[in-house]
């Protein structure tokens, strides 16, 4: 897998746009029949995409890992963005509709990916981040995610923040991880924006047109700078970094943190007369 080191923030004031786009945005995740992944060192978060086809894909990579099996010292959360399909944990089925979410604990020793049959292929998106306890392998359907409301239609960021993976839903040893959905209209998420500087985020952009894209901003929040994302693409966000963005079109986002505070409200919202 790709490994992708972390950055200073005084370094990316010099990036140029190919620099940042290299450094923090992830391109392609999903392939025909392949698992793509990506081990980023801000935190030690793995970024992947599963998009399996007739046979079924194993999640391993020991050359990298240099562990016996993937979730020796890992934790995965995966949330499905295409079609219907399954995930067996250690020979156990979950049937994952889309928007669905499992999370899987450390010591499993086998993870495939199934596609569903008729309909849609299935996408899995997933991460994985670093795990000290064994807790229990757990699905959660979009439906059963606790939603918060955020933001208002007259700011154009009234969005429900959908949470799988957190301190009052399903259990993880660092792992967060959850999905948000802008309704109507509105196009701007996490913004006023803010830091956790106990923690990093990586942001997956999807339900996009093709011709959509969306200017995610990072940076700190007074040196800030933009990507331009499209589609199925990922931005790996640091903890000095603020995170949020506003799509020239629909889009949904599926993000998802590591680091050293469960707290999901953890979080320091930065003044609009601090952003530059
Ligand atoms: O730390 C929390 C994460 O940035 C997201 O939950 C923010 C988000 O989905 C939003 O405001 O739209
Ligand atoms: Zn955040």
């Amino acid at each position: 897998m790709e490994i992708r080191h972390a950055r200073h923030y005084e370094e990316i004031e010099r990036f140029n746009t190919t620099e940042l786009r290299e450094n923090f945005l992830i391109e392609s995740l999903f392939e025909d029949g392949k698992v793509n992944m990506l081990y980023s060192h801000e935190d030690r978060m793995v970024v992947g995409g599963a998009c399996p086809t007739d046979s079924p894909l194993v999640l391993e990579d020991a050359d990298t890992l240099k562990t016996e099996y993937f979730l020796e010292r890992r934790e995965l959360g995966i949330i499905n963005v295409g079609g219907r399909g399954t995930v067996i944990a250690d020979g156990k089925e979950f049937e994952l509709d889309t928007k669905d979410c499992l999370y899987v604990a450390k010591g499993t020793k086998e993870v495939q990916f199934i596609n569903g049959e008729g309909g849609n292929q299935a996408r899995f998106y997933f991460l994985s981040s670093l795990a000290h306890a064994v807790l229990e392998t757990t699905k959660l359907s979009i439906e059963d995610a606790t939603p918060v409301q955020l933001g208002s239609e007259e700011e154009s960021n009234k969005r429900t923040i959908y949470q799988y993976i957190h301190a009052d839903g399903v259990q993880s040893c660092q792992l967060m991880m959850g999905m948000t959905l802008l309704e109507g209209n509105s196009r701007w998420n996490t913004m006023p924006a803010h830091i956790h500087d106990r923690r990093m985020e990586v942001y997956f952009y999807f339900d996009m047109e093709e011709q959509t894209r969306t200017f995610h901003f990072m940076g700190k929040p007074d040196e800030t700078r933009h990507l331009v994302v499209k589609n199925e693409q990922a931005v790996i966000s640091p903890s000095w970094s603020i995170h949020s963005g506003i799509g020239t079109g629909r889009y949904s986002f599926i993000w998802g943190m590591a680091g050293e505070n469960y707290t999901f409200t953890d979080m320091e919202f930065v003044p609009m007369d601090q952003l530059r």
